[in-house]
C-alpha cells in the first residue's frame, strides 16, 4: 500500500476538514482508493508549526485553536516557519490552503514555489498562485518531476478544470459564462428574500463560504481570479489580471433585487470570457439581471455553474457546489487522487 505523507499549510476551514476526512475516513479511503494519507506537518499563522515525521495525531491537532493556543504546547513551535517546514519536512505532497491574496498571490506563491523546488507535489485551493503565477508554477512542477494540481481553485469540489481538459478533447472552446462565487450568489439570494446585506454576508461567513476578507467575494475580485484561471487554462487566452474587467455587487440593495424578481429577472454576478474573431479573448465579471429562462438564472445559494460554448456541442454546462469546507476539502482529495492515478499509470507503462 502506498502512503503519501502530506503537509498542511494553513489550518483553517478547508485543511482542517481535509484532516477530519483523513482522520475519520482513513480506512475507507485506503480500501477505495488504494493509498494511505499521513499528515507529517502543519503550519498556520495563528497556531505556528508542528512537524512530526512519524505522523501527527490528528485528533489532538483538530482540537487546537482556542485563544492563544499554539503548537508550541504540543512539541511544535509558535512560529509558522513556512519556508523551513515546506522545504525540509518529509512530505510528498503540500496542501496549500492559506488566504487567497488577489493582488500578487503572496505568500502562497512562495509556498508553492518552495515546495516544487524541493521536489514536493502541491495541491491547492488558493486562487492567487494559480491565477497569477499558474504557467510559471506548472512549468516549475514539470522541471522538478512533480505535480501542481488546483481543481478547488474554481467551483470548489465540483470538477471543472480537469473535466474540461480531459473530456472536451476534440472540441474548440469559444468562451464561457458562469456563476463562479458561492458567497455573492448566496448573498444575492438572501437579499432577494429580504435580508439586509450585512446579515446575508454574516450567514455566508458562518457557512464557510466567504473569503477571510469578504470584500473579495462581493467586489468581484474572487471571480476575476477564477475567470483568469479558466480563460488561461481552458481557452489558452494568455491574459493577465488587468485584462479581466471587474465590477462587484456592493452597490445593490434588497429593493433592486426584489424589483427585478417581480419583473421576472434575477441579478447574478456573472464571470465570462469569449474568444474574438481575431483570436484574442475578452473577459470580465459584472452583475447581470438574467431573465428567468436563462440557464444561469435558477442557480441559487452557494451553487455555481459554468456554461462553455463549444464548436460541435454548443453550450455544455457544469453545475455543483462552489464553496464550503467539506466540498473544498474534497477538491484537495481529488487532486491527490489524480496524482496517484498519474503515478500508477507511469508505473504501469514503465
Ligand atoms: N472555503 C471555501 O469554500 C473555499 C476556499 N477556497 C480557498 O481555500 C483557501 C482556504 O480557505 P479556508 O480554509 O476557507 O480559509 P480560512 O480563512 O478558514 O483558513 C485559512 C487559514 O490559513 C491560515 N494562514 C493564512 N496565512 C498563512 C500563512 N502565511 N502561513 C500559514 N497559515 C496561514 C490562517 O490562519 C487560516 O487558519 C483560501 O485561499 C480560499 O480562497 C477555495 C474554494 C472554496
Ligand atoms: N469565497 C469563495 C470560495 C471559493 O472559492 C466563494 O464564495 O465562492
Amino acid at each position: 500500500m502506498t502512503t503519501y505523507d502530506i503537509a498542511l499549510i494553513g489550518f483553517g476551514g478547508v485543511n482542517r476538514t481535509l484532516a477530519e476526512l483523513i482522520n475519520t475516513r482513513g480506512e475507507k479511503l485506503r480500501s477505495e482508493l488504494g493509498f494511505d494519507l499521513r499528515v507529517v506537518a502543519i503550519t498556520d499563522l495563528r497556531l505556528g508549526s508542528l512537524v512530526q515525521p512519524e505522523g501527527v495525531d490528528l485528533s489532538v491537532a483538530l482540537k487546537l485553536g482556542g485563544d492563544n493556543e499554539t503548537f508550541a504546547a504540543y512539541g511544535g513551535s509558535a512560529d509558522t516557519n513556512n519556508e523551513a517546514v515546506i522545504r525540509n519536512c518529509t512530505a510528498d505532497i503540500i496542501c496549500e490552503a492559506t488566504f487567497t491574496n488577489p493582488d500578487d498571490g503572496e505568500p502562497a506563491v512562495s509556498h508553492v514555489r518552495w515546495a516544487l523546488e524541493s521536489g514536493k507535489s502541491v495541491c491547492t485551493t488558493n486562487k492567487g498562485p494559480v491565477a497569477l503565477r499558474g504557467a510559471e508554477l506548472s512549468s516549475l512542477a514539470e522541471q522538478n518531476g512533480v505535480h501542481f494540481e488546483f481543481e478547488g481553485a474554481v467551483m470548489s469540489g465540483t470538477p471543472v478544470i480537469r473535466l474540461a481538459k480531459k473530456m472536451f478533447a476534440g472540441l474548440k472552446l469559444n468562451g464561457f459564462e458562469g456563476i463562479l462565487n458561492g458567497t455573492s450568489n448566496y448573498v444575492l439570494g438572501r437579499m432577494e428574500d429580504g435580508l439586509d446585506f450585512d446579515a446575508a454576508i454574516k450567514e455566508a461567513q458562518e457557512l464557510g463560504y466567504a473569503e477571510a476578507n469578504p470584500a473579495a467575494d462581493i467586489e468581484g475580485y474572487d471571480v476575476q481570479l477564477k475567470v483568469l484561471i479558466l480563460a488561461n487554462e481552458l481557452l489558452d487566452a494568455g491574459i493577465e489580471l488587468k485584462d479581466v474587467h471587474r465590477q462587484g455587487i456592493s452597490s445593490m440593495a434588497p429593493e433592486d433585487l426584489r424589483k427585478a424578481a417581480r419583473a421576472g429577472r434575477h441579478w447574478k454576478l456573472v464571470g465570462a470570457a469569449r474568444r474574438n474573431p481575431d483570436g484574442s479573448v475578452t473577459a470580465g465579471v459584472s452583475p447581470v439581471a438574467l431573465p428567468l429562462d436563462h440557464g444561469l438564472a435558477g442557480v441559487s445559494g452557494a451553487t455555481n455553474a459554468v456554461s462553455f460554448e463549444t464548436d460541435l456541442l454548443g453550450a455544455v454546462t457544469i453545475s455543483g457546489p462552489g464553496a464550503g469546507r467539506v466540498e473544498t476539502a474534497y477538491a484537495l482529495l481529488s487532486d491527490i487522487i489524480a496524482m496517484h492515478a498519474a503515478r500508477t499509470e507511469v508505473a504501469a507503462n514503465a
